[in-house]
């Protein structure tokens, strides 16, 4: 009989024998009752060698953004699982709720093989079409498993051997699965048990980081069976407001803890504890929970449930930043006027530039490297800067790097800095990096897509375990960062082509945040009106403009994007002198290519009454645009100047009217 035959004929004599599951292992019983599924159900050929299917990439970017908070908690979980069983040629992958996968780390050199195994980014491991398999299985049952080689139900996965545990968000609701596989596992069953464990200890890790993250403003009781571990690692996690209520509550305490028997609760709501006052589940007055927070041995500190009178050992977790008032978790973070306020500047009456910046205000302040797509010129830099500009960080330094201007040769040294006695002559004294500068900050990294690939592996490291080791140095420095990248190129175009790092793509795009042409918004009023204000006040002048120019201009369609359209607006006030701007003030390739359209030029040169557009709050405006084009020039004048269309000496001339004094010069 042939393999194939062999194992279609196993899985086949037990989806039709009907035995009772009961009688097997867990695991066996998860698997024979997944085969039953796949053959009755899904109408599976078990003799069948599919390929794995690959998400588009439009569909895994909208699960990256639907998991872009769990996403950064997980990762971090992964890299250090990641460091025990590497070694042992295991890869991970973590998976949305119906199989996608988010995440991945593997081992570079066997890349091809590992993806057309489909482990890999992108894969869709649901049971519906993967047949039984690790991920598929565990969503199913959202139970841990090991899938091991032929409890794989296609004959074409027999090879692997896969753990997975499923993963669940704060308040219950099913997340997803982080699965270890290896592409050729040995036979033996056995040799999986220590993964299992791993891969069920990390999972729980990576919950309770969830938790602690999303009631990091709440009292947290740890409660666990082993007294001097609960310090560390307690096992059951409740999160309290200040009253004893319990707002959040995780997988071992959903599972451990009942509210004690009432009449006005049914049996089984017993087990929801969300909404309840501790004193449902314990037996002990409140004033003595609160005084597990005071430095007790651990031993001391117990506390019984009133369910089953079951003692725990406990500890108190005070708030990170306590809360002025109980908000609850669906509340979310209260809005903040001003950072509103920045984001909407840049923007009229275009509802994709609205819906934009509503998810930008969304974004502000998250754990969620951001990724800023746009032709040149349509202001992913000035949005990156509104994004810091509204974020708690807004007082720490915000470090733009174009990556594409920098020489590859100074490229590493630039961001990664080196020490004293690195280089000789000019560079022996050591200087700190970009990266480090941009520390509790924001990092923008300009142009990404230019990015030298052995230093996208360095950015990499970076990223994921937030430290740098400068050139030259022998231990690394640990920097506390909100990434923001920016690219006009098609990164995806790229990482098909072997010049841009998938792994480093999906880091850099936890949300991505496309920019529309300006050809494509129906705002351009509102951003001539807002440049003219800006620029007319820098240059102390008056600034106005006729109908017929501004016809002419809201008809032009702008290749240059804003920055055309500002460079063109400081040419027009230079020219006008004060007076309001006509359409001879404008250069003369925008009055030719309206003239080749529809409109006859002779309309739109016909005199026309002057619009005045509001400059009360001008000056204060344009101080600040001054200073946002220095800044993001790292203070150098010429590139300042030429920004905005200015001489240099103009440039001194006016920091000197605003009082815009350089910061000193970084030692
Ligand atoms: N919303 C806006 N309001 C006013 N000016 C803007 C706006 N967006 C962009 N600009 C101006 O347009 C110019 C280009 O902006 P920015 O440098 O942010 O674009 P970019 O997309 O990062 O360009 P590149 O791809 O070349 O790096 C700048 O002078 C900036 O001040």
């Amino acid at each position: 009989m042939t393999t194939v035959q062999h194992h279609v004929d196993r899985i086949l004599r037990v989806v039709h024998a009907h035995e009772p599951l009961a009688t097997l292992d867990a695991n066996t019983s998860l698997i024979h009752r997944s085969w039953r599924r796949c053959a009755t159900e899904h109408a599976l050929d078990p003799g069948l060698r599919p390929d794995v299917r690959i998400e588009t990439s439009s569909r895994l970017r909208e699960c990256l953004q639907q998991n872009e908070e769990h996403l950064h908690v997980a990762r971090a979980g992964m890299e250090q699982l990641y460091k025990h069983v590497s070694a042992l040629g295991y890869v991970l992958l973590l998976t949305d709720a119906d199989g996608v996968t988010i995440d991945y780390i593997g081992n570079d050199t066997w890349d091809q093989s590992l993806k057309r195994a489909g482990l890999a980014l992108g894969a869709n491991w649901n049971e519906i079409h993967a047949g039984t398999n690790g991920i598929g299985t565990c969503i199913a049952e959202q139970a841990t498993l090991t899938c091991h080689r032929e409890d794989h139900y296609y004959v074409g996965h027999v090879g692997l051997s896969c753990t997975s545990t499923p993963l669940f968000d704060p308040l219950g609701g099913f997340m997803g699965a982080l699965d270890v596989s290896v592409l050729s596992s040995p036979d033996v069953r056995e040799s999986q048990h220590l993964i299992r464990h791993l891969t069920r200890l990390y999972g729980r890790m990576i919950e309770d980081a969830n938790f602690m993250h999303q009631f990091r403003e709440h009292w947290i009781l740890r409660l666990g069976t082993a007294g001097p571990l609960v310090d560390v690692c307690g096992e059951l996690m409740l999160a309290l407001d200040r009253d004893g209520k319990i707002v959040g509550a995780n997988a071992d305490a959903r599972r451990n803890l009942r509210l004690l028997e009432t009449t006005h609760i049914p049996s089984e709501m017993r087990g929801n504890l969300v909404g309840h006052h501790l004193s449902g589940v314990f037996g002990s007055r409140i004033d003595d929970i609160w005084r597990l927070t005071k430095g007790t041995a651990s031993d001391e500190r117990i506390i019984v449930t009133t369910w089953e009178g079951q003692g725990y050992h406990a500890a108190m977790i005070a708030p990170k930043a306590a809360p002025s008032r109980y908000r609850t978790v669906e509340s979310g973070a209260q809005p903040n006027p001003r950072r509103e306020q920045i984001l909407q500047r840049l923007a009229g009456e275009d509802h994709r530039m609205q819906q934009l910046l509503d998810r930008a205000a969304r974004l502000v302040d998250k754990p969620v490297n951001i990724l800023i797509q746009g032709e040149t010129g349509t202001g992913k830099e000035v949005l990156a800067r509104a994004l810091h500009d509204s974020s708690r960080r807004a007082d720490q330094p915000f470090i733009a790097v174009n990556c594409a201007a920098i020489p590859e040769s100074l490229i590493e040294s630039e961001l990664f800095g080196y020490m004293p006695g690195t280089f000789t002559g000019a560079r022996s004294k050591g200087m700190k990096g970009l990266i480090q500068r941009a520390d509790g900050g924001t990092l923008f990294l300009d142009e990404i897509g230019d990015m030298p690939l052995q230093l996208q592996t360095r950015l990499l490291r970076t990223l994921s375990e937030r430290e740098i080791l400068p050139l030259g140095a022998d231990r690394p420095v640990h920097v506390n960062l909100h990434v923001i990248a920016a690219s006009h190129r098609d990164l995806r175009r790229q990482i098909g082509a072997g010049t841009f790092r998938e792994d480093l793509y999906y880091r850099l795009c936890g949300a991505t945040l496309a920019l529309p042409a300006l050809r494509e918004r129906t705002d351009k009023e509102f951003l001539i009106t807002r440049i003219l204000r800006a620029e007319a006040s820098t240059m102390q002048t008056e600034a106005s403009i006729s109908d017929a120019a501004l016809a002419l201009l809201l008809r032009h369609e702008w290749p240059g994007n804003v920055r055309e359209m500002r460079n063109v607006l400081c040419f027009a006030l230079s020219l006008a002198e004060g007076e309001p701007i006509e359409i001879r003030h404008l250069p003369q390739e925008i009055v030719d290519l309206a003239s080749s359209g529809s409109e006859p030029a002779a309309a739109l040169a016909l005199p026309a009454p002057v619009r005045a557009a509001s400059l009360e709050s001008a000056a204060a405006d344009s101080a600040n645009e001054l200073l946002e084009a220095l800044r993001r020039h790292h203070w150098n004048i010429t590139e300042t100047a030429k920004e905005l269309g200015l001489c240099r000496a103009t440039i001194y001339r006016r920091m000197k009217r605003h009082d815009i004094v350089p910061p000193t010069q970084f030692s």
